[in-house]
């Protein structure tokens, strides 16, 4: 290949993280000023996070499944990081006036923000219900979508902050759907890392997946402070937030690596990726082999 230098990667390494709150308990107690290399975090909504990863100007940050999917020869996944659920989600919400078993035509408003929720909407759809109805991208506003749309589908802090609103809409959750309809956990957001950083930067990769691990647990065994800083920002109660980040799960194990799988799956056979997806896990493994 040729090129691979270390100026490719500016100082300070930026690592991503996802601007909604799902995913801060694993940056709660995650500092980069730690780490060996100098590096500070970049916050953003999904989409633009995606974007980042595919235009190599991000290298290490959590994306949408999907998005990672669509070029997963290109990057590694840190071990026993994702932002996953088992049942309910709580925060990928799809608003409609009818049941989704009744959603079979008509219009469907997509947030823009999302890339793996949006093609989860679309398997579940097609696949369980045998529906195909039209997709636009919107901005996620509410009241613009269900204006011209039958149906509107929101993730995130945009999902939640609807929610929390009385609209009198039906409101489904679609890790719940995911669920019923498969028996498996999906995982909506995975932490990708650039191979060719990668091969610049072996051991800041482990470094860096080793320190959100540690993050993660502590925040699991104490979620007070990240549900402190969630109700100061978009408000609730004290047990709103706990049982949402409980609900999600930060574990990137067998089975949640199964749960994907199937959804990788899916999403090949209604031509939505066109490849199929070979999942590929950084491990310290790696690091000896790259320094060989
Ligand atoms: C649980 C969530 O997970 C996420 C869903 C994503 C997507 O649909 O592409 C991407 C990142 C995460 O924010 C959520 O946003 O509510």
């Amino acid at each position: 290949m040729g090129g691979i230098t270390v100026s490719e990667f500016e100082l300070p390494i930026k690592i991503g993280k996802i601007e909604y709150t799902n995913d801060w308990p694993i940056y709660q107690n995650f500092d980069p000023a730690q780490l060996s290399v100098p590096a500070v975090i970049h916050s953003d909504l999904p989409a633009n996070l995606n974007r980042g990863l595919l235009e190599d100007r991000l290298f290490v940050t959590p994306v949408s499944s999907f998005a990672y999917g669509t070029r997963s020869d290109d990057f590694w996944l840190l071990p026993d990081l994702s932002v996953s659920a088992q049942n309910a989600v709580g925060s990928i919400l799809l608003f409609s006036r009818k049941p989704v078993a009744e959603l079979g035509s008509g219009t469907i408003a997509l947030t823009n923000t999302s890339a793996t929720s949006i093609n989860l909407l679309k398997i579940i759809l097609d696949k369980r219900y045998g529906h195909q109805p039209e997709y636009v991208s919107m901005d996620p506003q509410l009241d613009e979508m269900m204006e011209r749309c039958d149906a509107a589908l929101l993730i995130g802090d945009h999902a939640i902050a609807a929610a929390q609103r009385d609209t009198g809409y039906i409101i489904t959750d679609l890790g719940l759907e995911w669920k019923e309809w498969t028996g498996l956990s999906m995982t909506f957001a995975v932490w990708a890392v650039n191979k060719r950083f990668a091969a610049v930067y072996p051991e800041l990769v482990t470094e860096i997946g080793e320190q959100l691990r540690i993050s993660k647990q502590r925040s699991v065994a104490d979620l007070d402070p990240v549900i402190h800083e969630a109700r100061q920002k978009m408000g609730g109660s004290h047990e709103y937030w706990e049982h949402y980040f409980r609900q999600l799960w930060y574990d990137f194990g067998d089975k949640e690596q199964q749960g994907l799988a199937l959804y990788f799956q899916y999403a090949y056979e209604l031509g939505l990726l066109d490849h199929k997806v070979n999942m590929e896990l950084w491990t310290d493994n790696m690091m000896t082999r790259v320094n060989e």
